[in-house]
């Protein structure tokens, strides 16, 4: 299929100023090999998104957002827009990460509108989807994830501004993983959703995995069929643990 994978960083509410020096590190292991095998991504907080695009111009490193508001201006205070973002310098914002559904509420409809603003702003959207351990447990991943991803894509999608990342919530900062063959299971389920949703353009998303991510498991969950990359949270705060999760693409 071609397909460039990506590995994406997202750093949740981690990161002060001294935090800028690890895109530095993280450079210097980003070699012209790697570079031509995959896309990397760091998400840092809002607070240093400038700052570390352009700490990160002429690296091969892309910076995004990790949250935007459906609106590209106005009275929303605390809230960034999509084309702030750009401004900033990000190509790209998370949208519908579990911990922003279930922190702030966010239904898919509302995840829906700021994957829309993402793609107006000319950022790609990386839209999360995932179960919990109830649901799992009550055999229904498929029907939730198949649900989010129908809810939250946005209109106007195509291969070159949509990313997904299944990220089960149950393995988010647990250090729990599915095995590769619930991976593979979910992950070729979403294929099938994204071409009967989007045409052939389906076939060329990228579809990441994320959840406990770690150099010690990358290349086992990487290696499974239509895993197209991560979405890191903890192992991308250290640029050794990210790239060692990155290597599992050398
Ligand atoms: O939520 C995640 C990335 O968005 C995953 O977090 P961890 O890698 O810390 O489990």
């Amino acid at each position: 299929m071609g397909m460039k994978p990506l590995v994406a960083g997202n750093w949740k509410m981690n990161g002060l100023t001294a935090a800028l020096a690890e895109i530095d590190r993280m450079a210097a292991g980003f070699d012209a090999a790697l570079a031509g095998r995959i896309d990397l991504m760091v998400c840092p907080p809002a607070t240093l998104l400038a700052a570390l695009a352009a700490r990160a111009t002429g690296t091969g490193i892309a910076v995004g957002g990790q949250d935007c508001h459906a609106a590209a201006s106005g009275a929303h205070t605390g809230d960034i827009a999509a084309e702030m973002i750009a401004d900033a310098g990000g190509t790209a914002v998370i949208v519908g990460h579990s911990e922003r559904r279930s922190d702030h509420g966010e239904t898919d409809a509302v995840v829906k509108a700021k994957a829309e603003a993402a793609l107006r702003a000319g950022l790609t959207a990386i839209v999360c989807i995932g179960e919990t351990r109830a649901e799992r447990e009550a055999g229904r991943t498929l029907e939730v994830v198949g649900g989010q991803l129908a809810g939250s894509l946005p209109d106007g999608a195509h291969a070159g501004n949509l990313v997904v990342a299944y990220e089960p919530v149950w393995a988010i900062g647990t250090g729990l993983t599915p095995t590769p063959a619930d991976v593979a299971e979910v992950h070729g389920f979403l294929r099938g959703r994204l071409v009967a949703l989007l045409g052939a353009e389906g076939s060329n998303v990228r579809i990441l995995y994320g959840g406990s991510v770690k150099p010690s498991n990358a290349a086992e969950l990487m290696a499974v069929p239509d895993v197209n990359g991560a979405l890191v949270g903890g192992a991308s705060l250290k640029a050794a643990d990210f790239l060692g999760i990155a290597a599992a693409y050398r």
